[in-house]
């Protein structure tokens, strides 16, 4: 049965209090776990934004926002005083040097409580809040700082990031968000892996023929067009998601669940990832980008419709809204078995997968009979869920048929529990003090060198988006990519 464990009282500072993150992610996670009663009473969330607004104020917007997202069932008012208690806002502006005496006032004095500051900013401001806590004397070895993605855009913005705030916060104070980390099915990937020994020995170029990685989304850019365009889908989802994923299931097993021994296994993958250099560019990677279509019935636009502002939507901006890679990992478990990677927008519904494909049996028995490959699919979004495909005999009179049939467990049905979200999970994670789910300062950097190549290649052989309908699976060029390979995407089924 699942209990949920309170957590040691706290002051939560959320600078970008009154954002979108905060908004919808962020302020709804927190009213869901202080409703399981993890909070203690005196524990408080400090709000920070340049806007002219008493706690007073802030507390009534957050009803707003809340009312606007959660059902009536869930704003249950007993837990709402008891969280409203907690908000407080602090306007202040972070570039600038006055305001920090007033955030101190704010927070509790007691040096044994945890200080978390949660930075849902612009990365661009990340060093320069770290220097004012520092210098407003609010930091200290107990202070955790979390840092959203993206930390930078590229290897050098990131590294500038990570000494800046390193230069005031120890490596072990300092949480980097990657909220798929926080995900049920992700973590489930060490159940999986490490807590049954079917699968390990299986697990390695021998037994497996390709990994597929999908994060397929059907939503487009919206809101965020502006960041998006100067971002595209490599830096916004391969450079951190995508190779958290791959790293999830190629790694080595950790000696423990220690974060470090866990981080140790990922490190390696990421530096053992083949570089993508500029004569094999076009041959391994696909950037795709979406025109009008349909998506879910209802007529979407297209990409560039989307952006209505002249000055950043110009017609030589190549924003990718898709991209497809064949990543290979140079060592001796994956020699030879490649990870295709395939992540793009408005594409025709929502769905994360990872899929392992094995090998077909080295010599069949059964005559014509078609024999399909094995296939363990880990299901990671909408439903989470492990599927195996299992090839069995047709029961019944009229010969030796065979059928391939998946042996399924779907984790909504198998647990009646509903379980907190990525972001209630990593919050947690945050206020207890245990970093295992966060990325270390050397993945991020690894992982921007590696999509750093890739950018420069794609640059200097002027490698072009090919545009899909959305509603669609994405560019022909990213089925021709396994094709080439003689294989098939998992989807469309
Ligand atoms: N929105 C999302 O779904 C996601 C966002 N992120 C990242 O999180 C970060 C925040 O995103 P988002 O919430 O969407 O951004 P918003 O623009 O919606 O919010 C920014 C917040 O920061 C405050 N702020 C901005 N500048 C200052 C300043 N100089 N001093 C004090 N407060 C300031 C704003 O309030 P005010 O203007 O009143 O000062 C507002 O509260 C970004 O880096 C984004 O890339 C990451 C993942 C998902
Ligand atoms: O970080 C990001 O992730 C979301 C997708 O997250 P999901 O949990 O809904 O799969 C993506 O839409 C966004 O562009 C990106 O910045």
């Amino acid at each position: 049965m699942a209990e949920f464990v309170p957590v040691d009282p706290f002051d939560l500072v959320i600078f970008g209090g009154t954002g979108d993150l905060a908004q919808r992610k962020l302020l709804p996670a927190l009213f869901h776990r202080d409703g399981d009663g993890q909070f203690s009473d005196d524990s408080r969330i400090v709000a920070v934004s340049r806007g002219d607004i008493d706690s007073e104020a802030y507390r009534n917007w957050v009803r707003e926002t809340l009312e606007s997202q959660l059902s009536a069932r869930e704003l249950k008012d007993e837990v709402w005083q008891r969280f409203a208690a907690r908000l407080h806002h602090v306007g202040l502006d972070m570039q600038a040097d006055t305001g920090w005496g007033d955030l101190g006032a704010a927070l509790d004095e007691d040096k044994k409580r945890a200080r978390v500051f949660y930075l849902a900013t612009a990365p661009s401001l990340f060093g320069t809040v770290a220097q004012q806590l520092q210098d407003a004397s609010l930091t200290d070895a107990r202070s955790r700082i979390v840092l959203e993605k993206p930390v930078g855009h590229d290897f050098d913005s990131a590294r500038d990031i990570n000494d800046a705030v390193g230069a005031v916060f120890a490596e072990s104070q300092i949480y980097r968000i990657d909220h798929y980390l926080g995900k049920e099915t992700v973590q489930n990937v060490l159940a999986l892996r490490f807590g049954n020994s079917l699968f390990e020995p299986l697990w390695a170029r021998g037994a497996v023929d390709h990994v597929q990685i999908t994060v397929a989304e059907n939503l487009g850019v919206g809101q965020r067009f502006d960041f998006y365009n100067r971002t595209g889908a490599l830096r916004d989802m391969v450079q951190n998601h995508m190779l958290q994923l791959l790293c999830m299931v190629a790694m080595e097993p950790p000696a423990s669940m220690h974060h470090d021994d866990i981080r140790n296994e990922k490190i390696k993958v990421l530096r053992a990832l083949k570089p993508i250099t500029l004569d094999v560019v076009d041959r391994v990677t696909v950037r795709g980008r979406y025109t009008a279509g349909i998506v879910d019935g209802e007529p979407v636009p297209g990409y560039r419709e989307e952006g209505d502002d002249p000055e950043i939507n110009t017609a030589e901006q190549d924003t990718e809204t898709f991209v497809a890679i064949k990543a290979e990992i140079d060592n001796w478990r994956w020699n030879g078995t490649p990870f295709y990677l395939r992540t793009g927008k408005r594409m025709a519904r929502k769905l994360s997968e990872i899929v392992f494909q094995f090998k077909p049996v080295p010599h069949s028995i059964f005559g014509d009979q078609p024999l399909t490959p094995n296939r363990l699919v880990l299901s990671l979004q909408p439903e989470e869920g492990v599927q195996l495909t299992l090839m069995t005999k047709e029961p019944g009179p009229g010969g030796f048929r065979m059928r391939s049939l998946p042996l399924n467990l779907n984790f909504p049905d198998a647990f009646s529990v509903t379980y907190p979200d990525a972001y209630e999970r990593l919050l947690m994670e945050v206020l207890r003090g245990n970093p295992a789910l966060f990325m270390r300062r050397d993945e991020i950097e690894t992982a921007w060198s590696w999509i750093d190549r890739i950018i420069d290649s794609w640059h200097t052989r002027g490698v072009r988006t090919h545009e899909y309908m959305a509603g669609s699976w994405g560019p022909t060029d990213s089925f021709v990519l396994l094709d080439r390979d003689d294989r098939r995407w998992a989807q469309p089924e």
